[in-house]
């Protein structure tokens, strides 16, 4: 059976904007959180995080063959990931595959991909959807991206929002208001505000409030109107993209075009150069998703995806794994084939490879991150 088939979607029956629809993959970030199982040649999106025998990329893949098909999703990534994506994505075409010569963020990433699309075939609609992502009840998935393509064709910058169980400081937050009169998107609401990773203190006020929407990091748009966004709040970033997009199809102008550019783009993520904006001038909408979504950001969510959310239990990641574990819980992730044993530790967090070993607990795993950034800065970067 093919992972199509898997689908409660019928492609027949969908709404004749999904045959403009296309699906970008940015496959960029480390995923620093997960050091060190997360590493730059082995980031995040190339490991199977849930146990489903696959990469998370290839999961993000065949979550998206049916709303728009193989020949349609394109994957943005390092040139170091080059040989490993295409592994993971066999169907994956040359001209769908857009290689960066060093990370510029997601508004590069994203703005480059809607530019190369746009130029191609005037009028495209296109969903960004994270590589690294875990969702489950993928027909409420398929459902939810449908109604953001039919408001997306209405001119919307449209997100899907999830809501928050905790006051997440590392995610954006979506303000949602009434309801969008919208054909094919009967549950987009308009949004009036949108607030990239706020204190602590105002994401704890933000949940209370029962206003508030996490946002799921998929951006579904016309890619006229994704530029026309970058446009107004970073023209120099836009006019890069478009000299980009210009020279891309042609492979004698392509490289000179990416050296001479690319490496000058403003860095900048997308949440903050175009949501926030759009959010404030009355642009951007929200479908509420009702699928079970995970970013999986560190070794506390990691720990959960894979123990079924019971904490009392011990889960165990990697292929060879040897733990005995006595009255403890929390995550084993084994990497090296050494035998590890726990004795009574609750929540821990255990990450053992051949030339890096991480301990630390679960309430403490966000803080991984700074251990990336002072092995940066004390010249570790081998392990990195
Ligand atoms: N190709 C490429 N992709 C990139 C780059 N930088 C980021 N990305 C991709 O852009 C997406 C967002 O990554 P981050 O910018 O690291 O996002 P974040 O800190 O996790 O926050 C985003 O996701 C949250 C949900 O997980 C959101 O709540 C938040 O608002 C935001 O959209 C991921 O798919 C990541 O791979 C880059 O330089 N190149």
């Amino acid at each position: 059976m093919t992972s199509t088939a898997l689908y409660p979607f019928d492609m027949a029956r969908t709404p004749k904007t999904l045959d403009r629809f296309y699906s970008v993959i940015p496959a960029g970030g480390i995923g620093s959180r997960l050091w060190p199982l997360s590493r730059a040649d082995a980031p995040k999106f190339l490991h199977d995080l849930t146990g489903s025998g696959q990469t998370l990329l290839r999961d993000t893949w065949d979550r998206l063959v049916p709303l728009s098909g193989e020949q349609r999703i394109m994957v943005v990534t390092g040139r170091a990931h080059r040989a490993a994506v295409e592994a993971q994505l066999p169907a994956l075409t040359d001209e769908n595959i857009v290689l960066e010569s060093e990370p510029r963020d997601s508004t590069a990433a994203i703005g480059l991909a809607a530019a190369i699309l746009e130029r191609r075939e005037p009028g495209v609609i296109i969903g960004s959807f994270a590589a690294d992502h875990v969702i489950k009840n993928h027909a409420l998935f398929l459902s939810a991206v449908t109604e953001a393509v039919a408001a997306a064709d209405a001119g919307y910058i449209t997100t899907i929002g999830i809501s928050p169980t905790e006051p997440a400081i590392g995610f954006g937050y979506i303000r949602s208001a009434g309801p969008l009169d919208i054909g094919g998107a009967p549950s987009a609401l308009t949004v009036t505000e949108f607030v990239e990773k706020p204190d602590l203190e105002t994401a704890e006020r933000y949940v209370a409030s029962g206003n508030y929407l996490w946002n799921a990091s998929m951006f579904i748009t016309r890619a006229d109107r994704l530029l026309e966004e970058i446009g107004r709040s970073q023209p120099e970033l836009l006019a890069g993209l478009l000299e980009l997009a210009e020279a891309w199809d042609d492979p004698a102008t392509r490289g000179p075009a990416v050296d001479r550019i690319w490496p000058n783009l403003t860095k900048i993520a997308i949440d903050y150069a175009v949501a926030e904006p759009a959010a404030a001038a009355g642009k951007l909408a929200v479908i509420p998703g009702y699928f079970d979504w995970d970013d999986v950001g560190d070794f506390a969510s990691l720990a959960k995806l894979n123990s079924g959310g019971r904490k009392s239990d011990l889960a165990i990641l990697g292929e060879n794994a040897r733990v005995l574990s006595d009255a403890s819980s929390g995550i084993v992730v084994s990497q090296s084939g050494r035998v590890i044993s726990l004795i009574g530790v609750k929540d821990i967090v255990v990450v053992d490879t051949p030339d890096a070993l991480l301990v630390t607990t679960s309430e403490n795993a966000q803080r991984v991150k700074a251990v990336v950034d002072a092995l940066k800065l004390t010249g570790s970067s081998d392990v990195l």
